[in-house]
């Protein structure tokens, strides 16, 4: 009988209101799994690892997390994990765990969009078909998935689409990989993964990324701001392909030279970072040092940039795998 250990962590899927009516994570792992109708033939372990709201899933919090997540699968008779997650930041979570995911095994990620107290919650069908997809042979092999409102997706290139919708979670350049629905899944594509980064090797003290809205009036204020803070990674939310303004770029030129790493990403929800233009555009940002993000949002490119900061620390070395693992 294959055997699914769920971590929770809180989100919208563990919350209860309060008497003003204002969520918090309230319910464990085990009130979550007393609820569900488990698929036959599975059996599930529980355990809390935290119990917050995903807008608070620090670097700290989310390495935690993935610790625990290899603890739990040197256990041999694991098929697979889910994790119970907020919603908010399930595509910086499952992206940072596939990252460093060196195993066969699935990893779920599932949470809900109406709290554990709304008669309507979608949560034990999302935690159902995540044990579904966990405990699935067809799963392994994939890396840490989401599975969420029937969909099966992969971590990378995930993105929250909706602030309030069930139907949340998009995957605008590629598409769910699959789907669950009765107990049954289908996998229609795979997801293209770099080689796993050493956990071991991970520390995220002392790992600030900072990201910067490039809107048109942008400036240098907020970039020196941050690296004065001790930032040694930046990401840009640039406009377009990949657009910000002279006065960003003469800042970039600065910070990098100083051993910042900056990086291109952009407000537009899909396509990838190209060096186009000149004042101040992406063409200039790259002169200035700054590597494209080639499809990863700000959200997973600030993710990707943290991991390999927190693994090799060295600038050019961080440079230079970001690159190796971005398309475009
Ligand atoms: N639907 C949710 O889970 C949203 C919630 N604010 C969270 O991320 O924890």
């Amino acid at each position: 009988m294959p055997l699914v250990t769920v971590l929770a962590t809180g989100g919208t899927i563990a919350t209860r209101a309060d008497a003003r009516g204002v969520g918090t994570a309230r319910d464990g792992g085990a009130d979550l799994v007393s609820r569900l109708d488990l698929p036959p033939g599975v059996e599930v372990r529980v355990e809390d690892v935290l119990r917050v709201g995903s807008y608070l899933m620090t670097l700290q919090r989310v390495h935690t997390l993935a610790v625990r997540a290899a603890e739990v699968l040197r256990d041999p008779d694991v098929a697979g994990l889910v994790v119970t997650h907020g919603t908010d930041t399930i595509e910086e979570t499952a992206y940072l765990l596939d990252l460093f995911h060196a195993d066969p095994r699935p990893v779920v990620v599932t949470g809900a969009q109406r709290p554990a107290d709304a008669p309507d919650s979608d949560g034990p069908r999302n935690l159902t078909e995540a044990v579904t997809v966990a405990a699935s042979e067809g799963a392994r092999g994939l890396g840490v998935l989401v599975a969420f409102g029937g969909r099966v997706f992969a971590a990378r290139g995930i993105r929250k689409g909706h602030t309030l919708a069930a139907d949340t979670f998009t995957a605008p350049d590629t598409g769910p990989l699959g789907w669950v629905s009765t107990g049954r899944i289908g996998i229609e594509s795979r997801p293209v993964r770099g080689p796993a980064l050493d956990l071991a090797a991970f520390d995220p003290a002392g790992v600030r990324v900072d990201v910067l809205a490039c809107h048109p009036d942008a400036d240098a204020v907020a970039l020196r701001a941050f690296a004065d803070a001790g930032a040694r990674g930046i990401v840009l939310e640039a406009t377009g392909a990949g657009n910000a303004n002279p006065a960003v770029v003469a800042a970039v030129g600065e910070l990098v030279a100083a051993g910042v790493v900056v990086v291109t990403s952009t407000r537009v929800p899909a396509g990838r970072v190209a060096a186009l233009y000149g004042n101040g555009g992406g063409a200039d940002l790259l002169a200035a040092g700054a590597v494209p993000s080639g499809l990863l949002r700000p959200s997973q490119a600030r993710v990707l940039l943290a991991a390999l900061l927190g693994v090799h620390r060295d600038p050019d070395t961080v440079r230079a795998g970001f690159a190796a693992r971005v398309t475009g």
